[in-house]
């Protein structure tokens, strides 16, 4: 059932190919979604959540209220919130780590450099709920982003047959601290963070993972507001040797295969009997899971075992793929993870399976997928922060460096830049300052 491609077989370029997000097929769709969304404000947002969600649900009824935050309580058990709550201790204490200063340099010569890092004031953030929900994806945005000091985060999230909110996903956001949720997914929830409705005030940038249309989406507003990334179908790459026990390979494949059709789990291996052994738990396993269906495309589909010669092929077929997730199950992970260049993130040995950093871990689950993570990183506070620059110099300092300025000015042609450097050595020049003080 799983393609299995052997040294020298030419599988690996299609593979390569099959994985980028067409997202044209969709653009002119998406173009009219958000026109509606702009044009249209409220009512225009309620009429396409009508079409597409098939929910009626009316401008007022957007905003979800304290009173259903509180039944949402009610309704998750009391293990979920325990994991919950320590998931997101976690989350924190891992992306503290990543907090950075503003910095002031003051040289001698007169002159003070620096560089001041702002929070974002006002973010928002898609949490999927189309074909499963997802409060772990809660944490991962919004966490970072209170970490970073953003002041306002808004979460959309789409809204049930019924017109509810997962009481999941609710708790998962009170628990971040977001006091404004509102209930609409798809392009059309893009276009309302981007451009804003009456209801829904507009943001500053937009994260979170979703399917085509979202993404799809997120890339035609980019530039209105910042995005994070263009995030497309989950995909794990698991290197493995005759170490590796193949039930833990194969579940682990299975974990991520059971996220969507387009999902994609790979196992490149240099053991031809891991291979074979990792096909037959597949088979094993793969009717005993819930969502079988979904899994069972994604491998026949997107998945492979790769087999090559030896653990450097391994590795130089991992950094052209550039998975979103690695996993090293080796039997010195550690002596090849110096190898390794492009990955979103990379679970090390037997017993550190995707799911661990999905939910748990504290490194964020919202990672670059489809090769970008050869020049993406994954969701973090400086995703939420923005640097502004600081220039100070002293009249010593301008009157050193003014001509050298002047001369780069005039190579440009732009006479005006070099004025406003001359004008002030002249000042000096004929010691005159502006209150006729002396400039000397
Ligand atoms: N990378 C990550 O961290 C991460 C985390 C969780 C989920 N995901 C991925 O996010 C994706 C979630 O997708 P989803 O569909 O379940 O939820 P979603 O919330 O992204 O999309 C659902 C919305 O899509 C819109 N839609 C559905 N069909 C449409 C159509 N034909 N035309 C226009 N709009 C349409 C609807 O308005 C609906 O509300 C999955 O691919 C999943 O693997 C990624
Ligand atoms: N594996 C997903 C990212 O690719 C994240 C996730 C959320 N819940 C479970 N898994
Ligand atoms: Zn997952």
């Amino acid at each position: 059932m799983i393609r299995v491609i052997k040294p020298r077989d030419d599988g690996l370029s299609e593979i390569l190919a099959n994985r980028a997000l067409d997202l044209e097929q969709v653009d002119e769709q998406v173009k009219e979604i958000i026109k509606t969304v702009r044009t249209g404000g409220d009512d225009g947002l309620c009429a396409v959540t009508a079409r597409l969600d098939g929910v009626e649900i009316v401008p007022g009824d957007l905003l979800v209220s304290q009173a259903e935050i509180k039944e949402a309580y009610q309704a998750v058990n009391k293990e979920f919130l325990s994991a919950l709550r320590q998931a997101a201790e976690n989350i924190k204490n891992f992306h503290r780590r990543q907090l950075r200063n503003s910095w002031f340099e003051p040289r001698p010569e007169g002159v003070t450099l620096g560089q001041l890092i702002t929070p974002l004031h006002r973010v928002g953030i898609y949490v999927p709920g189309g074909k499963a929900s997802y409060p772990s994806s809660v944490l991962m945005n919004a966490l970072p982003a209170t970490v970073a000091g953003v002041k306002e985060i808004v979460m959309v999230t789409p809204p049930g047959k019924d017109g509810s909110v997962n009481p999941y996903t609710l708790v998962a956001a009170s628990e971040a601290g977001i006091a404004e949720i509102y209930r609409v997914g798809g392009a059309q929830a893009i276009a309302a963070l981007a451009y804003g409705t009456e209801t829904i005030p507009g943001v500053e940038k937009i994260t979170g993972p979703g399917n085509i249309y979202v993404t799809a989406a997120k890339r035609q507003v980019f530039g209105t507001v910042d995005i994070d990334m263009l995030a497309g179908p989950s995909e794990v790459l698991i290197i493995a040797d005759g170490a590796a026990r193949p039930d833990f390979v194969a579940a682990d494949m299975l974990a991520q295969a059971e996220h969507d059709e387009m999902a994609s789990a790979i196992l490149v291996t240099n053991d031809t009997k891991l291979a074979e052994m990792v096909k037959n738990e597949l088979a094993q396993q793969i009717v005993k899971i819930s969502r079988r269906e979904i899994a069972e495309k994604s491998i026949i589909e997107r998945g492979a075992i790769i087999i090559t010669e030896a653990m450097e092929n391994c590795i130089q077929i991992a950094n052209a793929y550039a998975p979103e997730h690695l996993e090293l199950q080796v039997l010195e992970p550690y002596r090849w993870l110096g190898g390794i260049r492009n990955a979103g993130a990379v679970f090390i040995g037997a017993f550190s399976p995707e799911p661990v950093g999905d939910y748990f871990a504290g490194p964020n689950h919202v990672l670059p997928t489809g090769g970008t993570a050869k020049f993406f990183s994954p969701l973090n506070v400086d995703t939420f922060m923005k640097k502004t620059s600081l220039i100070d110099y002293s009249m010593q300092a301008l009157c050193t460096d003014g001509r050298q300025i002047m001369a780069l000015a005039a190579t440009e042609g732009l006479d005006a830049h070099a004025k406003a450097v001359g004008i002030r050595l002249e000042q000096r020049e004929t010691g005159q300052g502006q209150d006729g003080g002396s400039l000397k």
